[in-house]
């Protein structure tokens, strides 16, 4: 997605949300310093190499659980959005690629990373304190803003883990995506968030942010070159 595509949706998702662009812009700025101090930042290029022809986007909605158990997924790149990677951890499946603003378990997104995932860690204003304490935790980042991008830190569009990721593989060149476990109705999975024991029934905030993610995955549908799927047995 083009910044010209993107920045309407942002100057939407911040007056709905109420974040603050400079905020945004601040954390975009702490994640550069922090990848480059680090030294174990990953480039666009390494990341596509490692994205198949074939998708899967693994959200964190209650279906996942049951689709994890119906289906190997062993033909295409598997991309676990932030909470997802635990539901894979459970079920021994290592991801690829993980997308996160790191406030999924950091423990399984940590151990994940360490078995070989990819991690495209994300900065946003409400994430600074995450950021400075576990970006120099990981290995083979790649840095993601929801601002203009920064030589180092990408922008390929998208707001939350799910759709970002979507976003994302479209971007390194996936032309068939496929959503697994994206319920965008009443009950968010349990593992969205490190508190939850069992699946819950959906915030405000929550809501809002689904809204925008339907929305975004839409004009993927209609602007992309990949084929975009909701999984579904065969
Ligand atoms: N029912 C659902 N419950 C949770 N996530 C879902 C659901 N359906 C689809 N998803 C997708 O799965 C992704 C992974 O979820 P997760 O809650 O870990 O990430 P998130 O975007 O950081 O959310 P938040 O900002 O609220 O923490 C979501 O971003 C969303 O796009
Ligand atoms: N400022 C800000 N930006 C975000 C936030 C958030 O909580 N605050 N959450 C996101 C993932 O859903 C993506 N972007
Ligand atoms: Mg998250």
């Amino acid at each position: 997605m083009k910044w010209k595509d993107w920045e309407p949706f942002y100057l939407r998702i911040v007056r709905e949300m109420g974040y603050s662009i400079e905020k945004d812009r601040e954390a975009a700025r702490v994640l550069r310093a922090l990848l480059l101090e680090g030294d174990k930042y990953i480039l666009k290029e390494e990341l596509a190499s490692v994205v198949k022809k074939k998708a899967y986007v693994f959200g964190a909605g209650p279906s996942l659980e049951w689709a994890l158990k119906e289906f190997e997924f062993s033909d295409g790149t598997l991309i676990a959005a932030d909470g997802a990677t635990s539901a894979l951890l459970e079920r021994d499946i290592v991801p690829d690629i993980i997308v996160s603003d790191l406030d999924g378990r950091i423990p399984d997104i940590k151990l994940a990373n360490d078995r070989g995932a990819f991690i495209a860690v994300h900065a946003h204003g409400d994430n600074v304190d995450k950021l400075t304490a576990y970006v120099p935790l990981f290995l083979r980042v790649l840095g993601t803003t929801q601002t203009e991008p920064l030589d180092i830190v990408y922008n390929f569009g998208g707001f939350t883990d799910g759709d970002r990721a979507a976003f994302l593989a479209e971007e390194l060149g996936a032309r068939e995506i496929v959503l697994v476990g994206f319920d965008f109705g009443e009950t968010v999975g349990r593992w969205s968030k490190p508190g939850l024991r069992e699946h819950a029934p959906i915030w405000e905030s929550k809501r809002k942010k689904f809204e925008f993610a339907k929305e975004l995955l839409e004009w993927l549908e209609k602007n992309g070159r990949a084929r975009i799927k909701y999984f579904s047995p065969r």
